[in-house]
């Protein structure tokens, strides 16, 4: 699903955020991508965003080249992947249920079907009850939560977070592995950047690890100890 051929990125004034880098994630498989701070995680999910491009190398997601995806293809390649943030970005003056609904709304869909769509989203993270409060109201964990709701709410079959626990209690970061584990569990691929070794040795997931762009080690699920 995703392939990573001799990537590299440099960004403008900067040095190579990435060095020949080349991978891949099979459909349905949960990954994560580790690597000291500067290492380049960040870097490697916005190219599958297309928030960036590579300098060199090709990044192929379900066959398709990402290079041949010019500015007006972008939206659609949005609705194939949920992206989850540290700081989930919500909307802070619009309701749970405005908040997740918001992707659905650039898709152009009937306000019926978005509903649905939507409530089925916050029923998975487990928030349904809260839909008609403000993202204030909520704790750091549950508005994480909305965060990975308004991600999967258009269904994509790819999810990748970046540091998608930085904020939260040990516990709480925990809690929200296992609901990345769970979205896997019916088929997602899931791509998580982070650096919290702890919590990822404990998923027992594949680890791909970046040191200075490069990747220096990519461990197996059942290599994990
Ligand atoms: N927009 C940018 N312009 C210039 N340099 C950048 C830009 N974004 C990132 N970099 C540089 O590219 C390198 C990789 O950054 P990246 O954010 O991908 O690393 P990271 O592993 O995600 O780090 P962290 O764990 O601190 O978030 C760093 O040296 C960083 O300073």
């Amino acid at each position: 699903m995703i392939r990573f051929d001799q990537v590299s990125k440099r960004y403008e004034g900067g040095h190579e955020a990435l060095s020949q880098l080349s991978f891949e994630v099979a459909t349905g498989e949960m990954a994560f991508v580790t690597g000291h701070s500067g290492a380049g995680k960040s870097t490697l999910l916005k190219l599958l965003g297309l928030i960036e491009r590579p300098s060199h190398g090709i990044v192929t997601l379900d066959g398709q080249n990402l290079a041949k995806i010019g500015r007006a293809g972008i939206p659609k390649l949005r609705r194939r992947l949920g992206m989850v943030f540290q700081d989930h970005r919500l909307l802070m003056d619009r309701t749970i249920f405005a908040n997740v609904e918001l992707p659905l709304m650039i898709g152009g869909m009937a306000p019926a079907e978005r509903s649905k769509r939507v409530r089925a989203a916050l029923e998975k993270v487990g928030l349904l009850s809260y839909e008609r409060q403000l993202p204030a109201t909520l704790s750091a964990g549950e508005q994480q939560r909305v965060g990975i709701a308004r991600a999967i709410v258009a269904k994509p079959t790819l999810l990748i977070a970046d540091e998608p626990t930085g904020n939260l209690d040990p516990t709480l970061a925990v809690e929200i592995m296992g609901l990345f584990a769970e979205f896997q569990s019916v088929g997602t691929t899931v791509l998580i950047a982070s650096h919290d070794l702890p919590l990822i040795k404990r998923m027992k997931k594949r680890v791909i690890v970046l040191d200075h762009g490069r990747l220096v080690a990519d461990v197996a699920a059942q290599e994990v100890l």
